[in-house]
């Protein structure tokens, strides 16, 4: 059982996300990917909860079977969204009986369908303090490069997560698509007095539709260059192999930036995150 917080101090990281999977097909998939990345031996892998607004319920499932019967080091995704307090203190007790040593709180999206639920939680922080308490976890919170689209302003956005900082133990950051963006971020934080690891989340493009989507919903500019890259290709392959290429040089710059880590979002597919892996230029270790 490891603390992401003590591996962060030991070692620049190499993680992966996955979200849960919902039919059996997504299942055997999921289980196939899990397969292929643990030969890559990352420092410890990340399950969604809600995201996007859906399945709340079977982050715990995945998390508990990555603990008994893979050699990976899990980190539950937490959002205080549509969360009463009791059921936090449940889920709590349940991941920490299960061997679960890594929690990341966030705020969470708003339920797909409209129906959030009572909550005793309004902001990450709100949860955070719960985490904090219960005092049986490393804990990561969100960062935001080019701010939280419900942010007032990113001086706001900024504080906000300089004081979720000085709670937890690490950031884990959203997509973005210029190094400049991450270390900007690294800059503010600093002058915030925040010197935690920073350890920026990065998004493969593989399907041209979906990261437009994901931009949107997450705030995240797609870079008029990388716009006019995408639009001299059409064929998936070519998609894909371009996302590949661009995911790997930012990956390299980050390195070269100093970044504490990598966390690779997959999409429950291993293919992608292996070539990118195989295509960084500095060891991970
Ligand atoms: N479901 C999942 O597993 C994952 C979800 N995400 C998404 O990333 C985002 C994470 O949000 P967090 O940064 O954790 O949420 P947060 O609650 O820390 O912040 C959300 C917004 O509220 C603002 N805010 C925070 N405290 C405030 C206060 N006291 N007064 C006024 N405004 C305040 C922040 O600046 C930000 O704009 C969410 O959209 C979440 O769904 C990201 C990674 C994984
Ligand atoms: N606002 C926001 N919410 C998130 O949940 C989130 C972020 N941002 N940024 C970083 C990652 C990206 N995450 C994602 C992104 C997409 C899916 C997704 O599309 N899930 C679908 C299946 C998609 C597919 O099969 O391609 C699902 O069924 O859950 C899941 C998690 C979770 N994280």
């Amino acid at each position: 059982m490891a603390r992401i917080g003590d591996l962060l101090a030991a070692k620049r990281t190499l993680s992966f996300e996955f979200f849960p999977p919902k039919t059996n097909q997504a299942r055997l998939t999921l289980g196939k990917t899990v397969g292929d990345l643990e030969a890559l031996e990352p420092d410890f892998v990340s399950i969604t909860y809600g995201a996007g607004g859906s399945d709340r319920h079977r982050t715990g499932d995945v998390v508990g079977w990555m603990r008994d019967e893979t050699t990976l080091e899990p980190m539950a995704h937490l959002t205080c969204q549509g969360h009463t307090r009791t059921e936090v203190a449940s889920l709590l007790v349940d991941y920490r009986k299960r061997g679960v040593a890594n929690i990341l709180a966030l705020g969470g999206d708003a339920p797909a369908d409209g129906t959030a639920g009572k909550s005793d939680y309004t902001y990450a922080l709100d949860l955070l303090h719960d985490v904090a308490a219960s005092q049986s976890f490393s804990i990561g919170v969100a960062a935001h490069p080019e701010v939280h689209p419900r942010s007032e302003s990113r001086a706001a956005d900024r504080r906000h997560l300089a004081d979720k900082m000085r709670l937890a133990d690490f950031a884990i950051t959203q997509f973005f698509f210029e190094v400049e963006h991450y270390e900007r971020l690294v800059d503010e934080m600093a002058a915030l007095g925040i010197d935690k690891p920073i350890v920026p989340g990065i998004m493969p493009i593989t399907n041209k539709a979906q990261i437009s989507r994901m931009a949107e919903m997450s705030g995240a500019a797609l870079p008029t260059w990388l716009v006019d890259r995408l639009g001299y290709v059409d064929d998936p392959v070519h998609v894909r192999r371009l996302g590949i290429e661009l995911a790997s040089k930012l990956c390299n710059d980050l390195i070269a930036a100093g970044a504490p880590g990598l966390h690779i979002y997959t999409l429950n597919r291993s293919a992608t995150a292996k070539e990118i892996v195989a295509n960084l230029e500095l060891a991970t270790v």
